[in-house]
């Protein structure tokens, strides 16, 4: 078996592409520009020619490969069988599989361990299936979304197609060999992967929630007085039960970090694995926070689409009763402007352009006090309903109590974890000043007293 060439890509060099179809087309555009000579093989070059650029060379399979030492195949994996008859052209070259399935897991091997199956002599490479042939016409913002990953077992191979990619203005990913293609290969066919717990959350919550205040004002009113609320499910009912979903988001997001400290401080190490269902909660903390964030903007233009009637009912309140609805309207915006901070940030160009100690800034000490005044917010709702006696209906407390049970306790649980911290601090400070009183005093005693 040859080696491929070791050589970093001079431009002007020459690569192959079989196939004529889109993903073809797009990756000689982008060969082109970035000043590489590109060869297509097709089974029919006359009629494919017409959609390439002059300066390609149409041909057929056998004349491309030959003209060549990196093989694009834009072809799909049922069509590779067409490559037996040109194996003996391909030995010693690198062939870079970009193939996508329709399904995750569709073969029991995946497309790239396929190829190099059928071609021994020739070195597999997996990549670039996640840029799709859109993206690859494209001129070239570096952000997530220029990221290809590549594996290979020949490790030169690998090496000189990261290189390629480089020069493509991508941001090639080593992901080592060839047995990570079948993940590479589930990347694009993957539909939120880590959106599936979160979602069933929301949706298990708001059904909940929805419920809950269903039985407590329109079953109830009408139980009791006859009395007949239907007409207020579209607007009123919805709009109760989304903050109290957004805020129990909100809240399982930080939960879920109590619980990680709590089981490192319980076991004295962090070098222990978490259990799995935590594990998997603290990877979709990102996914939670968003879903809050959605829940909270729509419960904002909900808000604002309840008739203005409020208005009106100002003339009638006392000042105490407007202060409390002044000051939960604006701790709601407060919250809401935080919560869209904390989701912006979590866009990866965003993202990329914080460094660690920032995005946890944002993430997590912004985040708790978010939570706190989306808890205020809450409270000032209806602190005074809560001690009112027609606020139970069926012994059941209004939903958004329900609701601020999590996030008060989740709350309580960070003022516990800084206890500590704040302790420590106040120890420094008073030994601070314990020492400064005895110089003070030291120097009183020589007639020099220190300014402290
Ligand atoms: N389109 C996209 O956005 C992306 C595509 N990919 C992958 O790139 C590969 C090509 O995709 P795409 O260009 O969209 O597909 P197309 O269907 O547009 O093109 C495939 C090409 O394969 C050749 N072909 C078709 N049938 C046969 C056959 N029976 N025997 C041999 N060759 C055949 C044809 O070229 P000719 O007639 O010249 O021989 C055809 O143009 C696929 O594996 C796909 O998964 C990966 C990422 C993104
Ligand atoms: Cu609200």
């Amino acid at each position: 078996m040859k080696n491929p060439e070791t050589a970093r890509l001079p431009a002007r060099s020459t690569v192959a592409i079989l196939g004529s179809g889109d993903f073809s087309k797009c990756l000689t555009i982008r060969l082109l520009r970035c000043g590489f000579h590109v060869v297509v093989g097709s089974r029919h070059p006359k009629l494919a020619s017409q959609s390439f650029p002059h300066v390609v060379d149409v041909t057929h399979h056998e004349d491309a490969v030959g003209k060549a030492s990196i093989v694009f195949l834009a072809i799909r994996r049922e069509h590779y069988s067409i490559l037996w008859d040109l194996k003996h052209l391909l030995e010693g070259k690198i062939l870079v599989d970009v193939s996508n399935n329709r399904r995750v897991n569709q073969y029991p091997e995946s497309n790239a361990e396929y190829l190099a199956s059928l071609l021994p002599d020739s070195i597999a490479v997996k990549g670039f299936n996640v840029i799709s042939a859109w993206a690859m016409q494209q001129s070239c913002p570096k952000d997530a979304s220029t990221q290809v990953f590549i594996c290979s077992d020949s490790v030169e191979a690998r090496h000189q197609i990261m290189e390629l990619a480089r020069q493509l203005n991508f941001l090639p990913v080593d992901m080592g060999t060839l047995s990570s293609s079948r993940d590479i290969e589930n990347i694009p066919i993957q539909l939120f992967p880590g959106w599936k717990g979160p979602v069933l959350a929301a949706v298990a919550l708001s059904i909940f929630f929805f419920a809950y205040a269903f039985v407590r004002d329109i079953i109830h009113p009408y139980v009791k007085y006859k009395q007949s609320d239907f007409y207020k499910i579209p607007i009123e009912m919805v709009n109760r039960t989304l903050p109290t979903v957004a805020i129990t988001l909100l809240a399982l997001v930080y939960l879920a970090g109590q619980l990680a400290a709590a089981h490192q401080l319980y076991y004295g190490t962090k070098y222990r694995h978490f259990p799995h269902w935590l594990e998997g909660w603290l990877q979709s903390r990102k996914q939670l926070g968003l879903l809050s964030f959605f829940l909270a903007a729509v419960h904002v233009a909900y808000s604002l689409c309840l008739p203005m009637r409020r208005s009106e009912r100002y003339l009638l309140l006392n000042t105490e009763e407007v202060w409390r609805v002044e000051m939960y309207v604006s701790f709601g915006i407060m919250s809401l402007g935080l919560l869209s901070l904390l989701a912006i940030t979590s866009i990866p160009s965003v993202h990329s352009t914080l460094n660690w100690r920032e995005f946890s800034f944002i993430q997590s000490t912004l985040g708790y006090i978010a939570l706190l005044i989306a808890t205020f917010h809450g409270l000032l709702f209806g602190w005074k309903r809560a001690f009112e006696e027609d606020a139970y209906r069926f012994y059941l407390p209004p939903s958004f109590m329900v609701a601020l049970a999590l996030p008060v306790c989740v709350i309580l649980g960070k003022v516990l974890m800084l206890l500590p911290c704040v302790a420590r601090k106040l120890h420094r400070i008073r030994r601070g000043l314990d020492t400064n009183i005895q110089l003070y005093l030291n120097g009183y005693k020589n007639n020099m007293p220190l300014i402290v």
